[in-house]
């Protein structure tokens, strides 16, 4: 009870944190993600970026000859598909974004799960589908990455976890924004952005202006049941709940130019 006191009254001194996660719509848009990473750079305080890139991988995978196996929004990691969403999340888009950010002044340092320790995971073990080598997140180092913050770094995470037994695993994004944010709950008041290519969560997902701007856990459960919400938004919103029940303190889903334009609607998530 005493070292709870104690964080709370460090957290509330101190420290607000933004972890803000882009999705693959984005970053495979050259031009958006620029506008993005300069208004990402331009946010005032400590923060944290995610970034997907799903797309993109599946584009190079099929380049080089190896199709994409998705299940329910979640990809069958086979040795090969390691290897080349390795190059891709860690490699060439990571150090994209990092580049981008230093020539936007915010001094960024790219990071898998594997550095500093910060994300460990375990093979997800095999049921009804195998998924090969996908990362169930076991812990993450929230100390470590608060040590990273305090010396002036922006950490920005691909979606790549290890086990800790020399094993890279690929983790959705989505899942490891949440945890990040869960991790740094610990130290800062959290909040947690989901920005991807729509406006927020949308009434009719073909039409923009419909974004339903408060979102609670009864109006997900129907959502959910008119099937409004669907695809990649149901496991979306499954972490952002995740987050809320786990002392996130906001979370957010909206458009990635959501931090500039101030008329812009976006989703607001609460328990
Ligand atoms: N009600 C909804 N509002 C907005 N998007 C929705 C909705 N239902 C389903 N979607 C789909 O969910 C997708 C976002 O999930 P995903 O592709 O996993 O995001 P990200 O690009 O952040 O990884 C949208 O592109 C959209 O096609
Ligand atoms: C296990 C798993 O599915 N990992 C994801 C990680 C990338 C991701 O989440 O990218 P987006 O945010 O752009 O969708 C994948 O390989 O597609």
């Amino acid at each position: 009870m005493k070292t709870d006191n104690k964080k709370d009254s460090y957290r509330r001194r101190n420290n607000k944190i933004n972890v803000i996660k882009i999705g693959g719509n984005v970053i495979e848009d050259e031009a958006k993600l620029t506008a993005f990473l300069k208004d990402f750079a331009a946010i005032d305080g400590q923060k944290v970026l995610v970034h997907g890139g799903g797309k993109l991988a599946t584009l190079l995978a099929e380049k080089l000859g190896i199709p994409a196996k998705m299940h329910q929004g979640r990809r069958i990691t086979d040795a090969q598909t390691l290897e080349v969403i390795t190059m891709v999340y860690g490699g060439l888009t990571n150090k994209n974004i990092v580049a981008k950010l230093q020539g936007f002044g915010c001094n960024a340092v790219g990071l898998s799960g594997a550095d500093a320790n910060t994300i460990v995971a375990h093979k997800r073990p095999v049921r009804a589908i195998d998924y090969g080598f996908a990362g169930d997140i076991d812990h993450v180092d929230g100390f470590n990455i608060k040590k990273l913050l305090e010396i002036g770094l922006t950490p920005v995470f691909c979606a790549i976890s290890h086990d800790k037994n020399g094993q890279l695993l690929n983790t959705n994004a989505d899942t490891i924004a949440a945890e990040v944010a869960i991790a740094l709950s610990e130290f800062f008041d959290t909040t947690l952005y989901y920005c991807f290519e729509k406006n927020g969560v949308l009434r009719n997902v073909e039409d923009e202006n419909s974004v339903i701007e408060k979102i609670d856990k009864t109006a997900y459960n129907e959502l959910k049941r008119e099937g409004i919400i669907a695809d990649g938004m149901l496991p979306k919103m499954h972490n952002c709940f995740h987050a809320l029940d786990n002392k996130v303190v906001k979370v957010c889903i909206g458009n990635a130019t959501m931090f500039t334009n101030n008329r812009q609607l976006f989703t607001t998530l609460t328990l």
